[in-house]
């Protein structure tokens, strides 16, 4: 994917989430791979409903800007991550909604289950299913929260998507466009959770 048309996709995608409610004040973080060893990221801070070209910067797989005076997001090692993991994976999208953090600090795992939506995730066909969202403990440790995620991820490399406790979503696809559809499905199917307890 070229740059352009990386940002391009992930200014759609946070005037989106904006509209959403799920990244208020600056909350969250985007981004798309460009190569096997280069991704776009969000630099730290941009409120995501607001973003322009000059709000993302290319790093490398272990995070580091190519130009060493920006800053990218605070979370890109959480991104590397799931690039890392999975060579497949094109684009991370990271939201702060209300449901998936209401959702994320009651639970261990989020069982999702009999949705027809669940059929935006990876290997799922039919709503006859159950997914289990992982909720991860928060950490302002990034490197440590990454190497955790990563430990899961082996133990269960099928894992759709994440939460962290009482902060947010992290989703992936093979592109900006799948990434988006299965943080809009999952967005919905927790609001679906939160409405029914
Ligand atoms: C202001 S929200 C706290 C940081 C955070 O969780 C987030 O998603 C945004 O951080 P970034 O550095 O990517 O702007
Ligand atoms: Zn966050």
């Amino acid at each position: 994917m070229t740059p352009q048309t990386a940002i391009a996709e992930l200014i759609s995608a946070g005037e989106l989430f904006h509209r959403r409610g799920w990244v208020p004040a600056t909350g969250g973080n985007f981004s798309a791979r460009l190569s096997a060893e280069k991704m776009l990221v969000t630099a730290s801070g941009w409120h995501k409903g607001e973003l322009q070209e000059d709000a993302f910067l290319i790093a490398g797989m272990d995070g580091r800007p190519d130009d060493a005076s920006r800053k990218a997001s605070y979370e890109t090692l959480l991104h590397c991550q799931v690039y890392r993991f999975d060579a497949r994976v094109g684009s991370v999208l990271h939201t702060h909604s209300i449901a998936n953090t209401v959702l994320s600090r009651q639970k261990e795992s989020i069982r999702l289950s009999g949705y027809e939506l669940l059929k935006l995730l990876p290997g799922i066909q039919t709503h006859d299913a159950t997914v289990e969202v992982p909720v991860f403990e928060n950490d302002q440790d990034i490197p440590r929260l990454a190497a955790k995620v990563d430990e899961a991820m082996k133990r269960r490399p099928g894992m759709p998507a994440y939460l962290i406790s009482g902060h947010g979503l992290y989703a992936w696809g093979d592109s900006v466009a799948q990434a988006r559809h299965r943080v809009e499905a999952l967005e919905f199917m927790f609001e679906c959770e939160l409405h029914s307890r």
